[in-house]
């Protein structure tokens, strides 16, 4: 089981010049940690550094390319994951080559990706606009609900030329955003402008979007929760700016303190960082915490009061397990203060991939942009515009998920129930996985109110801790890589979202399927036992 402090692995670990001391950004990690645990000899490091040898003399080397590429860190599909399907890759070519015969991917929460089967009337309504040609066959009545074949019919007449291989406006279609708007407005009870919706292939170039917009240079900072999805932490890397921590409290279930923020605040403009924007994500990842609507009604003052720019990654709205917890949106708590367009400076980022939906691989979402002079609009639609549009399905996707069947509507009964479904069945996952984590030796978990994680701390003892140092690499890591080995479960080291100095954690999603959560359980509690066996002080 301990394959990776085998002969072969020590041998690397020291003839290595790229190895890092376990550093003090939590982001890094070292980059020849694949190959110190990687049990395969011919993958990795060997053919890394032939590749190296044989491109010397290219006119590209890690040396000439842009630092910020080389600082950007994004754990959440990093080493752990190439390792991961190194070790898939392996299972194939030799069955039985490994105390498991499957890798669970709990690292990313990619629900279709692990079973979850998608809502029927978003796919119909779907392949319906791609293929119109089938909407007038007799056929297609008997195959596809009334109300998709009505839906496509109303979507393709807001598509110039019917033409989903067509170009869009660069915000997206039109008709489109009219009925993300009208979603948004029976959401909050207020109106939302069609005009303040931009679409884009999920949330994540939205964010890159208006990180562009904001970050100028070192001397721009912006406030992101830690711990963070490393979306943020990426995307201010690559543009240049400061990433400004504010700690989440994980005593108080990930609460966000407002106390905690000005400290922070006044540190970063003490040291002449020019913060402009407060990254909030609610419901949490990886924390999966639901904030309360008091405490957004903090926030939303905090952000008048200090000028910041409010970035709202609501990407979870749907997400929430807990009867005593309701999302809201920020613009919703923000408007009921009674702040209106000119009073507050709002982003709220929507996704297709998560919520019941889970359809990451379609790409589509939004971000819905209120309180910016018409300049700055127009400069945002610029650079939307350099990328010409957003997919046509992700757009059509994020208008179906914003304006999904109603009550009375033929497809309703079944959409429901196959939202219902997923939606309790989630909240089972989160609670079974919970439980189990809360009942490992020095593990604790708080318990996943929304979003689609859970975020343990791991008490590990001093012994592991000097076994990962030994390794050359972070303590959480080392465990994250030790259950890979001993289990195929991928989890994500809590150093790649960050975390306070001295604590361990690791990511695991609550997304494999539920006949998949016992044996998930057994293996985790047996590994852990055996972790704690061996290096309890
Ligand atoms: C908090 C958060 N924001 C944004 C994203 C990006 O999602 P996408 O680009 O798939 O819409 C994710 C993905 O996991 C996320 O967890």
């Amino acid at each position: 089981m301990l394959r990776f402090v085998g002969k072969k692995a020590k041998n690397l670990i020291r003839n290595s010049c790229v190895l890092q001391r376990l550093s003090p950004f939590p982001f890094q990690s070292s980059s020849a940690f694949l190959s110190t645990f990687n049990n395969n000899p011919s993958s990795s490091s060997d053919s890394n550094s032939l590749m190296a040898h044989n491109y010397s003399q290219s006119p590209v080397t890690l040396d000439t390319i842009n630092p910020k590429i080389k600082k950007c860190q994004y754990a959440v599909r990093g080493e752990i994951v190439t390792l991961a399907q190194n070790l898939q890759q392996e299972l194939l070519q030799k069955p039985g080559s490994h105390p498991f015969d499957e890798i669970i991917y709990c690292n990313i929460g990619n629900p279709h990706s692990l079973g979850q089967q998608p809502i029927t009337f978003f796919r119909e309504v779907l392949a319906l606009c791609d293929h119109p040609a089938i909407l007038d066959k007799s056929e297609t009545q008997g195959l596809f609900s009334a109300d998709s074949i009505e839906r496509a019919f109303q979507i393709l007449d807001q598509i110039p030329s019917r033409a989903t291989g067509a170009y869009s406006h660069s915000q997206g279609i039109k008709g489109l955003r009219d009925t993300i708007a009208a979603g948004i407005e029976v959401r909050d009870g207020f109106p939302a402008n069609p005009n303040d919706i931009f679409l884009t292939d999920g949330a994540s170039p939205a964010v890159h979007m208006m990180m562009q917009l904001l970050i100028s240079s070192e001397s721009d900072g912006i406030f992101c929760p830690i711990p963070q999805y490393p979306l943020y932490s990426a995307s201010i890397a690559l543009h240049g700016g400061t990433l400004v921590r504010y700690y989440l409290d994980e005593a108080t279930g990930w609460g966000l303190e407002v106390s905690e923020l000005k400290n922070q605040l006044e540190k970063a403009r003490s040291q002449g960082t020019n913060v402009r924007a407060l990254v909030v994500i609610n419901p949490g990842n990886p924390t999966g915490q639901v904030l309360s609507e008091e405490n957004q009604r903090e926030i939303v003052e905090f952000c008048k009061k200090e000028g910041l720019v409010l970035l709202a990654d609501e990407v979870y709205q749907e997400n929430v397990y807990v009867p005593d917890k309701q999302f809201h949106s920020f613009k919703k708590v923000a408007r009921g203060m009674g702040y209106g367009e000119k009073d507050i400076s709002l982003v709220s980022f929507q996704s297709v991939s998560k919520g019941y939906y889970g359809e990451c691989g379609k790409r589509g979402g939004y971000m819905e942009v209120t309180g910016f002079s018409p300049e700055i609009r127009e400069q945002i639609y610029k650079v939307a515009s350099v990328n010409l549009c957003s997919n046509i399905s992700g757009q059509i996707l994020a208008s179906l998920v914003m304006s999904p069947p109603k009550v009375g509507d033929e497809s309703y009964e079944s959409y429901f129930a196959e939202k219902d479904g997923i939606l309790t069945s989630m909240a089972r996952r989160a609670k079974t996985l919970e439980a189990a984590l809360n009942s490992l030796e020095g593990v604790t978990c708080n318990r996943a109110e929304g979003a689609m994680y859970l975020f343990p701390c791991i008490q590990l003892p001093q012994k592991a801790i000097k076994a990962a140092e030994a390794a050359h690499t972070a303590p959480d890591a080392f465990y994250c890589h030790k259950l890979l080995n001993a289990t195929g479960v991928v989890v994500v080291p809590g150093s790649g979202f960050g975390q306070v100095p001295g604590t361990w954690h690791f990511r695991c999603t609550i997304l494999p399927q539920e006949d998949r959560i016992p044996a998930i359980v057994e293996r985790l509690t047996k590994f852990h036992k055996e972790f704690m066996d061996e290096f309890r002080d």
